[in-house]
């Protein structure tokens, strides 16, 4: 007969984790891997969150958050480890309170600060995986370069509007990030929550996935995601395992003969940082744009114009000024003859978006089609918010 180890777990463990140790995929010597490892989360919003809960709660033995933000109230609709009482107050602090609630034998170490070429190498050398629970590209490569340098796995997920994505990277010959995607997309083509918004439970599911994938690799179970990418379509509640590409053996940071041998300056290769909610795009010459001080006063003396509002119906649908002739911007070119119809007199049309951007690119494609007399107003009815009507709403 086989002698066997005696297990280290006491016997506060063996029932605090009793309904996992359980599974013959884990049992007592999985727990123990499990109580021995350590986690990096980058990121505590909408994905961190359940990672960052359901590794506390399975007894990693070291969760490391990073986040340099602070806990908004928009948060709160699925970044489910804060709550209502630390808004205004840092992420990272927020979800260290919550977890330690929930497992206070987890050790926990906090970081609010920008993960950037400066610090990503001292702090994730101190860790066994890396989760990428971040929600912007530089970050990405950051991450993925980093973990190639380290050795160290990354699980990484994504989640917009009702649909979400999930892979293992650098993990038992798999691919790397970069050998996927080695150049980053235009800045201006990438749509984030803040833009294109997304359902907390879409987030919920594919942070849940990424725990799982952390708990599959600690305890020595094969991960399901090397090599492979899971793609979930909420709306038809599909999970679909597509194959991705193997390591490429020419991947300039994990290739053969690697060429990226340090990191890099992350927010030059993406022409876009990890703050920037969207690139503040100025395509107009200023004769062609005008301050929300001065549509006030163009609104307060009554001149005769046209408001023209470009945004999406869903984001009109939550605020608009009053009198805004509404027209998404995608639809401008069909509908070119309400805007004429509208203002058969030629009087200055002023175009507004949430931010600015789209307004400009409306006023470009008027002007080309011959509506000469028209404006932007600079940033958008955040800028309007921000500078002229407090009580206006901000999404
Ligand atoms: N380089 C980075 N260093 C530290 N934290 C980062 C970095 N990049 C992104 N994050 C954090 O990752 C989290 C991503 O989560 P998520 O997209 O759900 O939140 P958000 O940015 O607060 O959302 P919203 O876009 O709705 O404001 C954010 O809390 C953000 O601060
Ligand atoms: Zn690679």
């Amino acid at each position: 007969m086989q002698k066997k180890e005696k297990t280290t777990l006491t016997n506060e463990e063996i029932s605090r984790y009793s309904r996992q140790l359980l599974l013959p995929c884990i049992g007592t010597a999985g727990q123990e891997k499990i109580l021995k490892s350590s986690v990096l989360v980058v990121g505590a919003g909408g994905l961190g969150s359940p990672v960052l809960l359901y590794l506390a709660a399975a007894g990693i033995g070291k969760l490391g958050i990073i986040d340099y933000d602070n806990l908004e109230t928009s948060n709160l609709q699925r970044q489910i480890v804060h709550s209502e009482k630390n808004v205004g107050t840092p992420k990272v602090e927020s979800a260290k309170s919550t977890i330690q609630n929930l497992n206070s034998n987890t050790k926990v170490e906090t970081y609010n600060l920008l993960i950037d070429k400066s610090n990503a190498m001292d702090i994730i050398k101190e860790y066994d995986i890396v989760v990428d629970a971040t929600d912007n590209v530089a970050t990405r490569y950051l991450l993925n370069d980093a973990s190639v340098f380290l050795k160290k796995p990354l699980v990484s997920a994504g989640a917009l509007r009702m649909d979400g994505q999930l892979t293992v990277y650098n993990y038992n010959g798999g691919p790397c990030y970069r050998c996927i995607f080695p150049t980053p997309p235009p800045a201006d083509t990438v749509t984030n929550c803040n833009d294109g918004g997304v359902l907390g439970v879409i987030t919920g599911i594919m942070g849940s996935i990424q725990a799982l994938e952390v708990l599959k690799i600690v305890t020595g179970i094969e991960s399901s995601y090397v090599q492979k990418m899971l793609l979930f379509d909420g709306l038809t509640g599909s999970f679909r395992q597509i194959k991705i590409r193997p390591r490429n053996p020419n991947c300039p940071v994990c290739g053969d003969h690697p060429t990226i041998t340090e990191l890099i300056d992350y927010v030059q290769f993406c022409g876009a940082g990890a703050h920037d909610k969207t690139p503040n795009l100025k395509i107009l010459d200023d004769k062609d744009r005008i301050t929300v001080h001065d549509y006030k006063s163009i609104r307060d003396t009554e001149q005769h114009h046209v408001l023209l509002d470009v945004r999406e119906t869903v984001q009109f649908n939550i605020c608009s000024l009053d009198n805004s002739l509404h027209i998404p911007y995608a639809n401008l070119h069909k509908q070119l003859d309400i805007l004429k119809k509208e203002n058969p007199n030629e009087h200055p049309v002023y175009v507004v978006c949430r931010r600015g951007n789209d307004s400009q690119l409306a006023v470009n494609f008027l002007k080309e089609s011959g509506i000469e007399n028209c404006f932007d107003i600079v940033g958008g009815l955040d800028e309007w918010a921000a500078k002229i009507d407090h009580g206006f709403p901000t999404y």
